[in-house]
C-alpha cells in the first residue's frame, strides 16, 4: 500500500500524466476542429466535396490507430518532414480523431429537427447563421454524452503513443517497472492515474450535459424572469399601446385595399416533385389587406402552393412574386446563390406560420421571438427584445416569455410562432394549417389570435381544413383541388359550390363534428349545403 501511494503522487508519473492531457485535449480540439469542418463537407450537396471526404473518413475509421502512428512517425521523415515523437503522436491522433469526431457532429446535426432548418431558412437566416444559432448549439449538446466517451477513449488511446518513444505514463511506468521490477505498485499506480483522469473526464461530461440540458436552462430562465420582472411592457403602460402599432388593432377588420398593388402574385405556377406535377398552372393575386384561406382536401397541393412564396421549394414553371420581385430570381433571370437567396427572403417581409410549430427548441419563447430581428434583420438586442416582447403581448403570452416551447402546450407554441412570425414586422403572414397538429380544445386559442391579427388589417395567406374558422377570418376563399384552383371567390361560395369537388369536399368536411364545434358562429351544416 505503502509503494502504491509512493507511486501515485510520483513525480514522474504525475508529469507523464499531464503528457497524456496534453496529447488527448489537443488531438480532441483539433479532431472537433477538422471533423466540423469534414461534417459540413460530408452533407454537402456538391460530390466533389463530400464524396473524397467520406472516403478519408471511411479509409482513417478503418485502419488501426497504431498503424496510423507508426506510419506518421516513420514515412514522414521519407518526405523530409522531421517530427518529434511527441508531434508524430499527436498528428496521428488528430488525424483519427478528425474521422471520429466528424460522424459524431454529423449524427449531432442530423439530430436537429429538419422542420427548425426550413423555419430559419423560410425567415431568410444566411447558411452561417443558421448553422451557428440552430444547428450547432442543438448538436452540441446532442453529442455531448458521445464526446464525453470518445474523450475517455482516446485518454487511453495516448498510451500507444509510447511506441513511438512519447514519454507519456505508459512509457514511464514501464521505464520504472524495467529498473525495480516492482510490477504491482507502479502499474497499480498508472492504471489509478488513468482512472482518476477518466472520472474527471467523466465528472466533466455530467456537467456539461446539466448545464446545456433543456430543462436546466428552464430553470435558469425562470429564475431570471422571477428577477428581473417582466419590464415596463406588462401592465398595460402607454408605451406597450404605442409599440402595438406594430400591427394595430382597430379592432374591425379595414376593407382589403384593393386599389394598390397586390402582395402576393402567383403567375402559372407549377411545382413538380421528382415526375409528379403536383401544382399545376395556378394563377392567384393576393392582395394588400386581404385575408385569402386556402381550401382543399389533404395532398391538393396548399403546402407546396405557400412553400413557393418563400422560394422553400422550387418553381417548374411560371412566377411567385412578393410585392412585385421574385423571391429566388436576379434580375438577369438566373438563380440566386444560396447568400443572396436568404438576403432576398429577408427583404420579402413574410412572416411564415408552420405546421408543426418548428420552434427553435433550444429557445425560450422570448428568443425565439427575437430570433428574427435579431439574426436575420440584424437589429440591436435591446430592440429586438422589446420587438419580441411587444409581439408576444399581442399573442397574449407576455407571461411567458421565458417558458422554453417543451414547457408550453401545443397552442401556445403556435402562438409563439405567430409571435416570432411578427417580431419580424411582416407585410405578410403565410399560415400553413396552423391547427393541423393541435388537440381540438387547443384550437380555438390559435384560431382566436389569428383572427384578432386579421382584423388588423395585415395581409393573411392562410390553408386550413377549419372551414367555419375560414368562413369567419378570410375575405376570398380558394379551392385548390389536386393542384389546380377549382373555385374561388367571398365566403359566400362556401354555401353554393360550384364544382361537383367543392360540393363534395364542404359535405365531407361538415360531416367532422369537430370541425362543427369549432366554428365560432354556430354549426358549420348552417354554413355548407348539405345535400
Ligand atoms: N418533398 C416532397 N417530395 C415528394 N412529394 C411531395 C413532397 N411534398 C409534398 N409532396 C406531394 O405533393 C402533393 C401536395 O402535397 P402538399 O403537402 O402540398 O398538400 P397539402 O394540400 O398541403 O396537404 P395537407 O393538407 O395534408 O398538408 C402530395 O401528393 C404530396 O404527397
Amino acid at each position: 500500500m505503502t509503494q502504491f501511494l509512493h507511486y501515485l503522487t510520483f513525480p514522474y508519473l504525475l508529469q507523464g500524466c499531464l503528457v497524456v492531457l496534453a496529447l488527448m485535449v489537443l488531438s480532441l480540439a483539433g479532431g472537433l476542429v477538422v471533423g466540423l469542418g469534414l461534417a459540413l463537407a460530408s452533407d454537402s450537396r456538391s460530390p466533389w466535396l463530400s464524396y473524397p471526404v467520406k472516403a478519408y473518413i471511411y479509409v482513417v475509421r478503418g485502419t488501426p490507430q497504431l498503424m496510423q502512428l507508426i506510419l506518421i512517425f516513420n514515412v514522414l521523415p521519407e518526405t523530409g518532414l522531421f517530427l518529434s515523437p511527441f508531434a508524430s503522436a499527436l498528428l496521428a491522433l488528430t488525424i483519427n480523431e478528425t474521422a471520429f469526431c466528424a460522424e459524431i457532429i454529423r449524427g449531432g446535426i442530423g439530430a436537429v429537427s429538419r422542420d427548425q432548418r426550413i423555419a430559419a431558412t423560410a425567415f431568410g437566416f444566411s447558411r452561417p447563421t443558421l448553422l451557428l444559432t440552430i444547428t450547432l448549439p442543438q448538436a452540441l449538446r446532442a453529442i455531448i454524452p458521445t464526446l464525453g466517451n470518445e474523450a475517455i477513449g482516446l485518454l487511453k488511446s495516448t498510451s500507444l503513443a509510447s511506441v513511438v518513444g512519447v514519454s507519456e505514463l505508459t512509457l514511464r511506468s514501464q521505464t520504472i517497472v524495467s529498473q525495480n521490477f516492482e510490477f504491482l505498485p507502479v502499474l497499480l499506480a498508472s492504471s489509478a492515474m488513468y482512472i482518476i483522469m477518466s472520472t474527471v473526464l467523466a465528472f466533466g461530461q455530467q456537467w456539461l450535459e446539466q448545464r446545456f440540458s433543456l430543462s436546466e436552462k428552464a430553470k435558469r430562465s425562470a429564475a431570471n424572469a422571477a428577477r428581473a420582472s417582466f419590464g415596463p411592457l406588462e401592465g398595460g403602460s402607454s408605451q406597450v399601446s404605442e409599440d402595438l402599432d406594430i400591427v394595430p388593432n382597430r379592432g374591425t377588420r379595414a376593407p382589403p385595399l384593393s386599389s394598390q398593388a397586390p402582395l402576393l402574385v402567383f403567375d402559372a405556377v407549377e411545382v413538380s416533385y421528382q415526375a409528379t406535377k403536383v401544382i399545376k398552372g395556378v394563377d392567384l393575386t393576393v392582395g394588400q389587406g386581404e385575408v385569402v384561406a386556402l381550401l382543399g382536401r389533404s395532398g391538393s397541393g396548399k403546402s407546396t402552393l405557400m412553400k413557393t412564396v418563400l422560394a422553400l421549394t422550387d418553381v417548374a414553371a411560371g412566377r411567385v412574386l412578393v410585392q412585385g420581385k421574385p423571391i429566388a430570381v436576379a434580375a438577369d433571370g438566373s438563380a440566386l446563390p444560396p447568400g443572396k437567396l436568404a438576403r432576398s427572403r429577408a427583404a420579402a417581409e413574410v412572416g411564415m406560420v408552420f405546421q408543426n410549430f418548428a420552434l427553435f427548441e433550444h429557445m425560450t419563447a422570448l428568443e425565439n421571438a427575437m430570433s428574427v430581428p435579431r439574426f436575420v434583420q440584424g437589429i440591436p438586442l435591446n430592440e429586438a427584445s422589446h420587438r419580441a416582447r411587444v409581439a408576444l403581448i399581442q399573442v397574449g403570452l407576455s407571461g411567458f416569455a421565458h417558458r422554453m416551447p417543451h414547457e408550453l402546450s401545443g397552442g401556445q407554441q403556435q402562438r409563439v410562432g405567430i409571435a416570432r412570425a411578427l417580431a419580424g414586422a411582416p407585410k405578410v403572414l403565410i399560415f400553413d394549417e396552423p391547427t393541423s397538429a393541435l388537440d381540438p380544445e387547443l384550437v380555438g386559442e390559435v384560431n382566436q389570435t389569428i383572427r384578432t391579427l386579421a382584423s388588423t388589417g395585415i395581409t393573411m395567406l392562410l390553408s386550413t381544413h377549419d372551414i367555419g374558422f375560414a368562413a369567419s377570418v378570410a375575405d376570398r376563399i380558394v379551392f385548390l383541388h389536386e393542384g389546380r384552383i377549382l373555385e374561388q371567390g367571398s365566403p359566400d361560395i362556401l354555401r353554393d359550390p360550384v364544382t361537383p369537388e367543392f360540393g363534395a369536399f364542404l359535405r365531407l368536411a361538415a360531416k367532422a363534428p369537430e370541425a362543427a364545434s369549432r366554428h365560432p358562429n354556430g354549426a358549420l351544416s348552417d354554413l355548407v349545403p348539405m345535400q
